[in-house]
């Protein structure tokens, strides 16, 4: 069998950050005000601040304002959630990001669900995991909803298919398993207490490695000809799937770094933007 081909994220992100600038340009011109973010970033862990960095960059080159709110590690939830009721409430604030992950002390439940559901562009609340589920118009957690874009633009329709979740984080394992099922695949999902997580995984038409344990899947567990996502965020740019040997055997392969990750920055701005236009319709 030939190497898989590669589904280029970087590429397609690009271009959607592209028509979101256009999309903010066009809105900042009829309203006189640009579209905003709040980024909520507790305490300084050092991928949490890169991530959030890289996200309010890319909201400067789409036009977008970015708000930072930077709290300290010490923020209770009780601090934490009076912060972010204040962004809800502010209405030159159109979408609010929490970065994930926060201090074992925060109740992050809690935290998300004080993010009003029409500024929640992150797509983490309970209202949007609903609306994302029955497959209705809302935000969807960005990864997630990034993959089924990738999904898409490479030609691949999940309906019919077995797809294969590894992992069951709120949000990214949980999110993309319904995006999947709304989509009509065949959906399972695999966490620590599978009992034989090879073999659910050569059954796959389509794996989403999305648990954070570098290389964790492995080339000889995938069915040949098989859709491979890694969306594992794993320290030094290396994914959930052990890609030298998977490239072997699947068909269309997400690289890491250059795939699945991308995405996720693209669509937080692009329902960033979605969000001030909605804002925008109704005065
Ligand atoms: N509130 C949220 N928290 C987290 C999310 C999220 O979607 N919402 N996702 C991840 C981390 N993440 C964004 O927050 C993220 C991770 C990686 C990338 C990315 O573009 N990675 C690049 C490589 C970057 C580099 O060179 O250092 C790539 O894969 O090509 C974007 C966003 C956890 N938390």
């Amino acid at each position: 069998m030939s190497q898989a081909r590669l589904m280029e994220g970087t590429a397609l992100a690009r271009r959607i950050v592209e028509e979101t600038a256009e999309r903010a340009a066009d809105l900042t011109g009829r309203t006189g005000k640009a579209p905003c973010l709040a980024t909520v970033l507790v305490g300084e862990d050092p991928a949490s601040v890169t991530y959030v960095r890289m996200k309010r960059n890319r909201c400067r080159t789409a036009g977008i304002e970015s708000r930072h709110v930077e709290l300290p590690a010490t923020t209770t939830t009780e601090e934490l959630v009076t912060a972010l009721r204040a962004l809800s409430a502010d209405p030159t604030v159109h979408g609010i990001l929490l970065q994930h992950p926060m201090g074992p002390h925060l109740d992050e439940r809690a935290a998300f669900e004080a993010i009003a559901p029409e500024k929640d562009v992150d797509g983490v609340t309970f209202a949007s995991f609903a609306t994302m589920s029955f497959g209705l118009p809302g935000f969807v957690s960005c990864t997630p909803g990034g993959i089924m874009r990738l999904l898409d633009e490479y030609g691949v329709d999940p309906a019919g298919k077995r797809a294969v979740v590894v992992g069951r984080s709120a949000i990214l394992g949980k999110p993309a398993g319904m995006l999947l099922l709304a989509r009509d695949a065949t959906v399972t999902y695999c966490h620590s207490r599978t009992a034989d997580l090879s073999a659910a995984v050569r059954e796959a038409d389509i794996v989403v490695a999305a648990v954070g344990r570098p290389r964790l899947i492995r080339g000889q567990d995938i069915k040949p000809g098989a859709v491979v996502i890694d969306a594992g965020y794993n320290e030094g740019n290396v994914g959930d799937v052990d890609f030298d040997s998977a490239v072997e055997r699947a068909s269309l392969i997400t690289p890491v770094p250059g795939g699945v990750g991308p995405m996720t920055i693209a669509t937080l701005l692009e329902q960033t933007v979605q969000a001030a236009e909605a804002a925008a319709r109704q005065g």
